[in-house]
């Protein structure tokens, strides 16, 4: 266990959010602690993408509060949303490699987009020291169409975080994957938690991701979270049916 669940980092209470009459979050209440990776987990349309959005403000709720690093997001100006959004990474489930550009560049982008004044040696150091950190240092110059999928992956992940930010959203991260590069992966998720103090919260279909990386698991199920707690606390222990067909249907799939 890694977070002593006393300094909340994000903080939902009663989270609404439909469209039409698709009500998809019904009152949704969810922390994520310090230092903790959190494993969030739901059927296909279950609402696991909305509740991201929301938090990085790419939606709007209808009710209810989002906190993110104490600061209420619906109350932020643009300017201020904009630079709580720096601290947020935000790692695709496409990894969102730019094709045309190398992976340094890919990793430049977004530091010399947002912090000015860096210096070519700065922008080196950290450039190879996050390619250092995801063992792929000698992909510096090769085009992503050149990489493997879990090696763009890692790739993704070093430029998610190169802006050093506080939480990471990880969004299906071992989709696609073959089963060891899946284990590469769900060890990087831990290993950045280390490395770099991050809290996590981790949307995922894959119950061996959830169980490596959780510390918690929150399943998502008609618009709520129904059960949170370690795995073994929700699954093993589990007498929900909800949750047992929960886990069943991941299994059957
Ligand atoms: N912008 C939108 N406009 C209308 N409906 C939307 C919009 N975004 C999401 N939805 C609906 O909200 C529901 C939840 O979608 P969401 O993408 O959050 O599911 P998910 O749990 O992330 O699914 P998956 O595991 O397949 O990625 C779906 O019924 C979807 O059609």
């Amino acid at each position: 266990m890694h977070s002593d669940y006393t300094e909340k980092v994000v903080e939902i209470r009663g989270l609404k959010k439909s469209f039409d009459e698709n009500h998809v979050l019904k009152g949704v209440d969810l922390d994520l602690f310090k230092s903790e990776n959190l494993v969030v987990l739901g059927k296909s349309g279950s609402g696991k993408s909305v509740l991201i959005k929301l938090m990085v403000g790419l939606l709007r709720q209808d009710e209810g509060t989002i906190k993110i690093l104490g600061k209420d997001t619906e109350k932020l100006k643009l300017k201020e949303l904009n630079k709580l959004r720096l601290k947020i990474g935000f790692a695709f489930q496409a990894s969102a490699l730019y094709d045309s550009m190398t992976v340094r560049e890919n990793l430049e982008f977004p530091l010399t987009r947002n912090i000015k004044g860096l210096t070519r040696k700065e922008i080196n150091l950290k450039v190879e020291g996050l390619l250092d950190s995801v063992g792929l240092p000698n992909t510096i110059n090769q085009m992503p169409a050149e990489l493997s999928g879990g090696q763009k992956k890692r790739i993704g992940i070093a430029r998610t975080l190169i802006l050093e930010p506080e939480i990471m959203l990880y969004d299906e991260p071992t989709a696609g994957l073959d089963p060891t590069t899946c284990i590469d992966i769900n060890n990087l998720i831990n290993q950045v938690r280390e490395e770099y103090n991050t809290s996590s919260i981790v949307i995922t279909h894959d119950l061996t991701c959830a169980k490596v990386t959780g510390d918690r698991m929150a399943v998502l199920i008609e618009g709520q979270f129904e059960a949170v707690g370690t795995f073994d606390e929700v699954f093993t222990t589990a007498s929900d049916p909800k949750i047992k067909s929960f886990y069943d249907y991941n299994f059957i799939k």
